[in-house]
């Protein structure tokens, strides 16, 4: 994974925005007394995992998930835990549409593969393609990653919307050669955090804008891991804002940041899961369709990366996720499922532990402490 140079983010927030200031934060008594730990194998290596760890549990609101990754820090999982606290203790948004359009997820699996990935996500017309995977050399990479996309044009078919995602792996350099030779292809409907940081962002656009290329970018980790998630449309580096509900802090900071993107900045946005197990891609769907506007497609067709989850996953069908699937999840969580796939007692521990931690941070903004911060109104770094 590329070293992410976004700077320190601001204090997790505690209660979510729009929320009664006095809301409590649950005690870590409380946070635990009906959680487990989940180990999911995957079906296909994603963002460089085979398994990916969960700590489910359930509030009076109804089941959510904390699954910060792994080499997150403790002031990173409090946004996380926010997430989950809000999820389980005070419920969805409201929706305002029945079916959120989905993207299939292309990981970066051998041209061969590509279609049957596709196949997955029945129905969808848009394909995110991952490209500049770590390690490979530039060369080679860039060799795989035009044989990965013109097989995701081929399956998609006519009127098939590609988009592709570097996780920030290209220098502006190595992102204008890139999109200049995938644009040649076709076209992208935008090309996902293709350099590291808003400066890259910026010398790519310039780039790209001198050389004619027309490849439309979208900011993902300079939203959900930087200091301030609106510098880089502040900066004028981004099309398209990708927001993650647990990086975000919850679905209603997800809400209140599209809200702000759409009305200062013009910029849409896209939700899309943090590979999720069902339980925070169900949570992912309500908070899409609690979006006035959606635009794009959006990244929540996780569910086919995991070969076991949490619940029977939510189904796909004309390309796009019903609200009632993401309900059905969320109503119907069998923790005896939970059991058959429990972590080991050590990482049990080792999560529980990494709960208790978080949690202490996400307290210091809780109503006892001092006044909360929103993802909206964090102060931009100088
Ligand atoms: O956006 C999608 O189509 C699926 C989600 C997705 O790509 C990701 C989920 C989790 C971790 C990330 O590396 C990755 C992303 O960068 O967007
Ligand atoms: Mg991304």
């Amino acid at each position: 994974m590329p070293t992410w140079t976004g700077g320190t983010r601001a204090p997790a927030p505690w209660p979510p925005p729009g929320c009664d200031p006095a809301t409590p934060l649950p005690t870590a008594q409380e946070l635990l007394a009906r959680a487990v730990v989940v180990d999911l194998p995957l079906r296909t290596r994603f963002r460089g995992l085979d398994r990916r760890e969960a700590l489910v549990l359930r509030g009076p609101a109804g089941w959510a998930e904390l699954a910060p990754f792994l080499e997150y820090d403790d002031e990173e999982a409090a946004w996380w835990l926010a997430a989950a606290v809000e999820a389980a203790w005070l419920g969805p948004p409201p929706p305002l549409r029945t079916e959120v359009p989905v993207n299939a997820t292309v990981p970066a699996v051998p041209t061969g593969d590509v279609a049957a990935v596709i196949a997955r996500t029945p129905g969808a017309r848009t394909a995110k393609v991952k490209v500049a995977e770590p390690g490979v050399p530039p060369a080679r990479s860039l060799a795989e990653d035009l044989d990965r996309v013109a097989a995701a044009r081929e399956a998609l078919g006519a009127g098939g919307r590609l988009r592709v995602d570097a996780n920030g792996g290209w220098s502006p350099e190595q992102a204008e050669r890139a999109l200049t030779a995938l644009r040649a292809q076709g076209p992208l409907e935008y090309a996902e955090q293709p350099c590291a940081d808003v400066a890259g962002l910026v010398a790519l656009r310039a780039r790209l804008a001198a050389a004619g290329v027309d490849v439309p970018v979208a900011a993902d980790e300079s939203v959900r891991r930087a200091q301030d998630p609106l510098a880089v449309v502040r900066a004028r580096a981004a099309d398209v804002a990708v927001l993650k509900v647990p990086p975000l802090g919850g679905g209603r900071a997800v809400l209140a940041l599209a809200e702000l993107l759409r009305r200062e900045h013009g910029v849409p946005v896209v939700v899309s899961s943090a590979l999720d197990t069902a339980v925070g891609i169900a949570a992912g769907v309500r908070a899409a369709a609690a979006l006035p506007g959606l635009a794009h497609a959006c990244g929540l067709a996780t569910g086919s990366l995991l070969a076991r989850d949490v619940a029977p996953p939510l189904v796909v069908s004309a390309g796009a996720l019903p609200v009632a699937e993401a309900d059905r999840v969320l109503a119907g969580v069998d923790p005896a499922d939970l059991e058959a796939l429990a972590a080991p007692p050590d990482r049990a521990r080792w999560w529980a532990d990494r709960l208790r931690r978080a949690r202490s941070v996400l307290a210091r903004s809780a109503p006892a402490g001092r006044p909360a911060h929103h993802p909206t109104t964090r102060p931009s770094p100088g």
